[in-house]
């Protein structure tokens, strides 16, 4: 989680990560974060420090609380288009070696990519799990177990790009350490079950894609979508050309005609982990599981979600609501986690959208601590991510609507997601994708058909409507007629003889 250059006992003691731009040349303390050329500085970093929710009671004793105070108070600020732990990156939405080209990348349908783009995409990801991250390593101890007093060795490890990937995801998850003995305790997830779902994951995913691009030295890389909203019972993204077959002798593990049939998964051993106080390394462990629609013991999760699941929780307006948890009512966040009715109801028995396409692959995919490992994880978030874009592209939110307080802890808008390094908020991923990020989704979202409700409804409106306008018709007619009649009354009324009476009468004086 941290820059390699930091993993050290004098920059931990120093509480400064400030990597210069040039590493590679003598360590020169003036240039930290590419200073001499105009790049950036060196800063105090800004932690949340607003109440979180009533989820977490042991503050004091997760590393992770006000992230990342308890491992570096300073951090690079970079100016303009610069970016990164060292400032020698681009923001994302530019490129070059100034960081003066725009360049938004376009995330496409894995269905719609030619032959070759498929397998350019999965050798890409095979290169990414089998070569070491560049410029992160990752610490396999807590804070207080980091450094060995003894040696003054550190215990961070190199590990690869993706394994990177489901590294974050899973720190993120872990339980809070009690200590030995005493094991660890839930009630923390900084990475679900609140309104960073959406935010965290969204950063989540720029990581690898960014990552992946320096690795292809590929700017307009893009990690492409799955849509998982095709309802039924067959996972249409699992050939051997995408993310693999089902073995024909073992249901639950991948084809040997996939590249995926290799991979080993990291972060198995979550049990030991919990209990003996330690963080998950790079050591592998066995193969990816999946048995998409197998679960017999849950028939609701053996069914993808629909398109009108989709349409129907972008409909809904808030963002996320009060407590701002996975029991959120008419919260588009908790709808799209995969908590309500995709209309946006509340109900603890519901498994939805994204919830529900995880469950349904029914393996590694469907358990939070492990599921990045199956590639899937990637193509499930970026369409995940996709209907964020449109809600937040439909709705326009005020800022505000991201909850700044009382959200569960990591969750608040400020607060600096957990474990990404240099410090990122919430808020900084709260903002449209094409404008603001450097990438967009190639996707064309149909409208909604209306429900049978729905159609009785505005049946009956319509009906109302047409009987009150034949009614204002017809009286508009009688008061018509009544005016006319009233115009033809003579203007001496009935007392006065009329004319031809008259005349009759003088003639027969
Ligand atoms: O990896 C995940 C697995 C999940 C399972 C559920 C559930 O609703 O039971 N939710 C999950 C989220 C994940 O990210």
């Amino acid at each position: 989680q941290f820059p390699r250059q930091c993993a050290t006992p004098e920059a931990l003691a120093s509480g400064e990560c400030c990597p210069g731009l040039f590493p590679q040349q003598t360590p020169n303390p003036s240039d930290q974060c590419g200073f001499t050329v105009g790049r950036g500085l060196c800063v105090p970093v800004i932690a949340d420090s607003r109440p979180h929710g009533p989820q977490y009671t042991l503050d004091g004793l997760d590393d992770r609380e006000q992230w990342p105070l308890r491992f570096f108070n300073r951090t690079c600020l970079c100016n303009g288009r610069f970016y990164g732990y060292n400032c020698g990156s681009c923001r994302p939405g530019w490129t070059g070696d100034n960081c003066d080209q725009p360049l938004i990348v376009v995330r496409k349908n894995i269905q719609d990519l030619r032959a070759e783009e498929r397998q350019r995409f999965i050798n890409a990801l095979d290169l990414a799990k089998n070569t070491i991250h560049p410029d992160y390593v990752i610490g396999t101890r807590h804070y207080s177990e980091l450094i060995n007093p003894a040696t003054n060795a550190t215990n961070f490890v190199n590990i690869s790009i993706y394994d990177f990937f489901v590294w974050t995801h899973y720190y993120s998850v872990s339980k809070t350490f009690l200590g030995l003995g005493q094991g660890s305790a839930g009630g923390v997830d900084f990475s679900h079950e609140g309104p960073a779902f959406l935010t965290w994951h969204r950063f989540h995913l720029m990581q690898l894609e960014r990552d992946m691009q320096n690795l292809l030295q590929d700017a307009s890389f893009a990690l492409p979508y799955w849509n998982f909203a095709i309802g039924g019972n067959e996972c249409d993204i699992c050939t051997d050309d995408l993310m693999g077959a089902r073995n024909n002798f073992e249901q639950n593990l991948l084809s040997p005609n996939s590249v995926f049939s290799r991979w080993r998964v990291v972060c198995e051993n979550v049990e030991d982990y919990d209990s003996l106080g330690t963080i998950c390394n790079s050591t592998t462990g066995g193969p990816i599981r999946r048995n998409p629609a197998g679960n017999v013991d849950r028939p609701m999760v053996q069914r993808l979600p629909e398109m009108e699941d989709v349409l129907l929780c972008l409909e809904v307006n808030l963002f996320d609501t009060p407590p701002f948890f996975s029991n959120s009512s008419e919260s588009f966040r908790n709808t799209l986690e995969g908590y309500s009715e995709p209309s946006g109801l509340y109900n603890p028995t519901v498994r939805s959208l994204h919830n529900l396409a995880h469950l349904f692959l029914n393996g590694t995919g469907g358990q939070t601590h492990l599921s990045p490992n199956d590639p899937i994880f990637v193509l499930l978030h970026t369409f995940t991510d996709a209907v964020f874009d449109e809600w937040l592209k439909r709705h326009n939110p005020d800022p505000s609507q991201y909850p700044l307080e009382n959200a569960p802890i990591g969750h608040n808008r400020q607060y600096n997601m957990v474990p990404f390094w240099p410090p990122v908020t919430n808020s900084e991923m709260f903002v449209t994708a094409p404008e603001n990020l450097g990438y967009s989704y190639d996707i064309q979202w149909p409208s909604r058909p209306l429900s049978n409700t729905e159609i009785i409804t505005i049946a009956v409106i319509a009906a109302l409507v047409l009987v009150t306008l034949i009614f204002a018709g017809a009286s508009c007619v009688v008061r018509r007629k009544n005016k006319k009649n009233e115009a033809l009354q003579p203007l001496l009324g009935e007392s006065y003889p009329r004319y031809a009476e008259e005349k009759e009468n003088t003639q027969e004086v």
